[in-house]
């Protein structure tokens, strides 16, 4: 079982490291945008989903931890680049 805990411990590493790359690039759109209304964009967060889950179902992994991960992942990086979006304006 200790083997398992720290092959989990590793992965969770290696996944926080590829959210810091994918957070720079909210704090980048949060910079294109233009508007504060385009933060928050449906049509991609359907496409990411969608592309998401058909990687999913190409490697195997269980639909219902990426549907449950990816929406709640989508929604707190919208939070956040409305976080950045504000900050770099007032
Ligand atoms: C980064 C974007 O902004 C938001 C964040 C998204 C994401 O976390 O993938 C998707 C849609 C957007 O509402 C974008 O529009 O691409």
């Amino acid at each position: 079982m200790s083997e398992v805990r720290t092959g989990v411990d590793a992965i969770d590493r290696e996944l926080v490291r590829l959210l810091a790359t994918r957070s720079a690039y909210m704090e980048a759109a949060a910079r294109i945008k233009p508007d504060r209304g385009a933060v928050r964009d449906e049509w991609r967060k359907q496409d990411v989903l969608s592309k998401v889950r058909a990687a999913a179902k190409e490697n195997g992994v269980p639909l219902s931890i990426v549907d449950t991960t990816w929406e709640a992942l989508v929604e707190a990086s919208i939070a956040y680049e409305f976080t950045v979006w504000d900050k770099t304006r007032n």
